[in-house]
């Protein structure tokens, strides 16, 4: 089932000095492969180290031990062909959407002309469906409406990889939904590597090809990893009548219960 790899997180080691002078050992021997067009989310409990994985993915942390390759490339640094997308949207309030998204094209696809720069902006907007609020500055805009400019200044890039954490995380239901959907059409249509964060093993099986299970930290490292048995392009309803849909979900859900600590 697994593609070749992509990303190659190989023996990860992520510690912390302490105040008292000893380590805390967040990460301890992850490893990971991801394919090239394939959908991965990671699930654990709060402070189990998800986040500093995928930072360090990004290349905005750096690990203790072990190794991180993009490609073959060893991941050292941030580089655009890794885009995160964050819980908190992270736009900047005195630009326009079309603006937020401009930046962000002007700072990595250096060669291309203003025509087309114009095109990619455009294209993008029309993707998450915000075409009518491309000149709308950040406040006047729904948490929804804001996660989808963060979701549509990622793909603008066109990066290899789309790192996200928990991107749904601060929406209500409905939202998350819709979004989730959207996110969805826009990987169907466009395959790449995702790795996502999320805390929703609904969210996990709808959206991706494999689950990572994380176990608690400290130490954490990976539990399992699940294959998820349903071919794309998806249909949430058909797959909540299916039995393997909740095979899968209690077999998550048991997971997680069973590395439950009394620090969560
Ligand atoms: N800069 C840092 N210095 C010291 N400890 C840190 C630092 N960053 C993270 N940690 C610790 O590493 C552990 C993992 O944090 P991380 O944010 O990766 O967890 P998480 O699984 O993403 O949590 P959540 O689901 O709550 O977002 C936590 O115990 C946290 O306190």
């Amino acid at each position: 089932m697994n593609s070749p790899a992509f990303l190659e997180v190989i023996n990860l080691r992520k510690s912390y000095r302490k105040q008292d002078n000893n380590e805390f050992v967040v990460l301890d021997k992850v490893n990971l492969t991801i394919g090239e067009n394939e959908y991965i989310s990671v699930i654990g409990h709060s402070g189990c180290g998800k986040s500093t994985l995928l930072k360090i993915v990004a290349g905005l942390e750096k690990a203790t031990a072990g190794r991180v390759l993009l490609d073959g490339k060893e991941i050292r640094k941030p580089g655009a062909e890794r885009m995160m997308v964050f819980q908190q949207y992270s736009l900047l309030p005195w630009l326009t959407v079309r603006e937020n998204i401009r930046l962000a094209i002007d700072e990595v696809l250096k060669n291309a002309t203003r025509a087309e720069k114009v095109s990619i902006v455009n294209e993008h907007l029309a993707m998450v469906n915000l075409t009518a609020a491309a000149d709308k500055y950040p406040d006047e805009l729904s948490g929804g409406m804001k996660q989808r400019v963060g979701i549509a200044r990622a793909l603008a890039i066109r990066p290899k990889m789309l790192l996200m954490d928990e991107p749904f995380g601060a929406l209500d239901a409905l939202t998350r939904g819709k979004l989730q959907r959207q996110v969805l059409d826009i990987w169907e249509n466009h395959k790449q590597a995702v790795m996502m964060i999320t805390h929703d093993v609904d969210e996990a099986i709808y959206m991706s090809d494999r689950i990572v299970l994380m176990t608690n930290g400290p130490s954490a490292n990976i539990g399992e990893i699940l294959d998820v048995p349903f071919s794309h392009p998806r249909n949430l309803s058909e797959m909540r009548n299916s039995k393997e849909y909740y095979e899968l979900r209690n077999y998550a859900l048991n997971f997680l219960e069973q590395n439950f600590t009394a620090d969560d």
